[in-house]
């Protein structure tokens, strides 16, 4: 990728006061439509995306939008960026609307038609038009982060950092959720952060692991997948057995335990050949990436 188009960044480094080095030099490229960034707690996702949203300074290394040198100029990302942290405020009293007229004030519309045209069109697209005049206090987790998005895209930010969005959400809020995020996608740069797979798999075309503050592996869903395609089994463990720890995917299944191993065939009886996901890449990345810091 060129500087010029997406997100690009090179050797980030942060390590906290306490001595936690939460960004080991992190390298990522961020293309236009929806980039998902994937880890276990504590990878690093959530200094990465502040660091990413300019709430943060690195020690070390460098962050370019569409050009932009973004350490250097911060303000040149704020006036581009919209940013959906992991909580937003509960603000007791206060409506939708009001709220968000307050925000688009402080994004600089003081223009009242064009506020009101931009609003109307922001509440329409979160599908929260009907829901405008009550207090955002009272809103549901999803309705809540469809808010927070609509609060994001104020002003049509060319890039938009998405936290953690889906935590706590039910199956239909969190499709009508990812529905809004699909479609911002069409226009602006997405970097959607969490540590759930499924989120990922069904939005992203493109995706990174971190691990302990470095990217471990980069590509899109089926380049991350194809190494295991045809080497991985699985096999349910009654509750009555014990299921072996040391394998590449443990789950509950209504019947027992499921474990999913790698192999070029089966390791022992009773396993069938498993269509491996991304969940599987995931473990397998995560699997290889501690391999290598026992090996150095
Ligand atoms: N302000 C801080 N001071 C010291 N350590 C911090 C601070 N913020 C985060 N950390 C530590 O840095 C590491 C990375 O944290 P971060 O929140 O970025 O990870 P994460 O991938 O977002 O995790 P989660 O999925 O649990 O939110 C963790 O070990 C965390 O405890």
């Amino acid at each position: 990728m060129s500087q010029s188009n997406g997100l690009l960044v090179r050797g980030l480094k942060k390590t906290y006061t306490n001595g936690l080095r939460a960004l080991d030099g992190v390298e990522l490229e961020v293309g236009p439509g929806l980039y998902g960034l994937l880890g276990p707690n504590g990878a690093g996702k959530s200094t990465l995306m502040r660091t990413l949203a300019t709430l943060q300074t690195p020690d070390a290394g460098t962050i370019h939008f569409n050009g932009l040198d973004v350490i250097a100029s911060p303000d040149g990302l704020r006036r581009r960026l919209g940013y959906l942290p992991q909580q937003i405020g509960a603000y007791p009293g206060v409506t939708a609307r009001s709220l968000l007229e307050r925000f688009a004030w402080l994004k600089g519309r003081t223009d009242r038609r064009e506020r009101e045209a931009e609003m109307a069109m922001l509440l329409e697209r979160v599908n929260l038009t009907d829901a405008a005049h009550r207090e955002v206090a009272t809103y549901s987790g999803g309705m809540l982060r469809r808010f927070g998005i609509a609060l994001a895209l104020l002003g049509s930010p060319e890039l938009l950092i998405v936290d953690e969005p889906t935590a706590g959400l039910d199956p239909a809020e969190r499709n009508r959720f990812h529905r809004v995020l699909a479609d911002v996608a069409a226009e602006a740069v997405v970097l959607l952060s969490t540590h759930i797979v499924d989120d990922i798999e069904s939005l992203c075309g493109r995706l990174s692991i971190l691990d302990r503050g470095r990217v471990v592996a980069s590509g899109t869903p089926a380049e991350l997948i194809r190494p295991l395609e045809g080497r991985t089994w699985s096999r349910i463990y009654p509750r009555t057995e014990r299921a072996p720890e040391d394998v590449l995917n443990v789950s509950a299944s209504p019947e027992g335990t499921r474990a999913i191993v790698i192999g070029d065939a089966p390791p022992g009886e009773g396993y069938v050949p498993h269509a491996p996901r991304l969940d599987d890449a995931y473990h397998h990345v995560l699997a290889q990436a501690q391999l290598a810091k026992e090996a150095a």
